[in-house]
């Protein structure tokens, strides 16, 4: 039953409304995914929501309770088709990759090759572009942590793999060494060419790895997009919240504006009288001195200020989270700042919204 006629694109990886229950709880309901060669897609979501489940439907260790699965057009799993793991022509990297402590790194990485011409260069190609040139007749357990990673990544490389399955690839790793794998490991990727679907829970991995990043929670995919746009433009709070802490101001729409303490605030398309929240990520808040009592003027921009007093302030390196505790209502507010800000607390400070980095949500 060809879905793509010969003639037509067919993406590397299709998965069509995909469902799996344990003892009668719905684990991935109704998932849909399609990545493209050279594309990599990660599965982005809170522990327990179905990533690695989904993975490991697409790699064939689990078994979907309906949907299909299609590897350049050809079905893999569909109604009568069961192809198993060893034909779907996929790579597997987990995060407690095991290399085989028996064999040498250069038999680790030749473990799913057939003997024959081009093996052992495609074993040193691999070698080399993951920096282990020379590591050949070296054992598993002579190398480092990160050393081993390279040479799991080599090995799931090493057949050409049409889809390259990762779930939490990294996690093992030491924080010094992981953003170097990660990128090294990226562009090996880019260079193969193939599919990538990586499962994460970690939105800095996710946005620093991603081509796109498809958003899971309780089973489904609630928003893909490019890192840019899932980040900027997050789909609900929740969405907003998993990339970053968030604020949150509750109004009241009326006649699409909600009024508050920093101004009105466009809400098109709310009922009246529906309570919206005024989302707002601590990066996007604006800080401004006291001048006698007084904040700065109102600009269009940035509405009204509103006065709040510093309750903490904490350096964390390449910017700087200052806590307030504001006039109006007692909440309590974040803002991080570049740099290094750290005001006393007790310190009378205003804070502004910039109008173009809010989301407006139903509450
Ligand atoms: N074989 C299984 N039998 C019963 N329940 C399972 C099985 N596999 C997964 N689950 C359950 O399904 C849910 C989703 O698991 P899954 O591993 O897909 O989530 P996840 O998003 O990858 O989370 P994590 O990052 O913690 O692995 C979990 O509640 C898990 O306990």
């Amino acid at each position: 039953m060809p879905r793509y006629p010969m003639q037509s694109h067919k993406p590397r990886l299709v998965v069509q409304n995909v469902s799996r229950s344990f003892g009668g709880r719905a684990v991935v309901r109704d998932l849909s995914l399609v990545v493209e060669a050279g594309q990599l897609t990660c599965l982005l979501g809170p522990s327990g929501c179905g990533k690695s489940t989904t993975l490991r439907m697409v790699a064939g260790v689990e078994e979907p309770d309906q949907g299909r699965i299609l590897i350049d057009g050809e079905e893999v799993f569909g109604p009568g088709v069961r192809l198993p793991p060893e034909a779907r022509g996929v790579g597997l990297m987990f995060q407690d990759f095991a290399l085989f402590p028996h064999l040498t790194v250069a038999q680790n990485v030749a473990f799913g090759l057939r003997k024959g011409e081009g093996r052992a260069a495609r074993v040193d190609e691999l070698l080399e572009r993951v920096n282990l040139s020379g590591f050949q007749a070296k054992h598993p357990h002579e190398l480092s942590g990160g050393e081993q990673q390279r040479v799991a990544l080599a090995r799931a490389l090493a057949p050409r793999p049409r889809v390259m399955l990762m779930d939490e690839p990294f996690s093992g790793l030491d924080n010094r060494l992981r953003d170097g794998i990660r990128d090294a490991t990226l562009d090996l990727l880019k260079e193969e060419g193939t599919a990538v679907v990586l499962v994460t829970h970690e939105p800095g991995e996710a946005m620093r790895m991603a081509d796109e990043i498809a958003l899971m929670r309780d089973g489904v995919i609630v928003q893909r997009g490019a890192p840019y746009n899932v980040y900027n433009a997050p789909v609900d709070r929740a969405a907003a919240a998993f990339f970053s802490d968030i604020n949150v101001i509750r109004g009241q729409s009326r006649g699409a504006l909600t009024q508050t303490p920093f101004g009105a605030f466009l809400t098109p398309g709310q009922t009246d009288g529906a309570a919206v929240d005024i989302v707002i990520r601590p990066q996007h808040l604006k800080i401004d001195f006291d001048r006698a009592g007084r904040g700065p003027n109102p600009t269009i921009q940035d509405g009204t200020a509103a006065r709040g007093l510093v309750t903490r302030a904490r350096f964390l390196g390449h910017e700087s989270l200052v806590e307030f505790r504001m006039d109006h209502d007692g909440s309590t507010l974040t803002a991080a700042v570049p740099g290094v800000f750290l005001p006393k607390p007790g310190t009378a400070l205003w804070l502004m919204i910039r109008r173009d980095r809010c989301f407006v949500f139903p509450a």
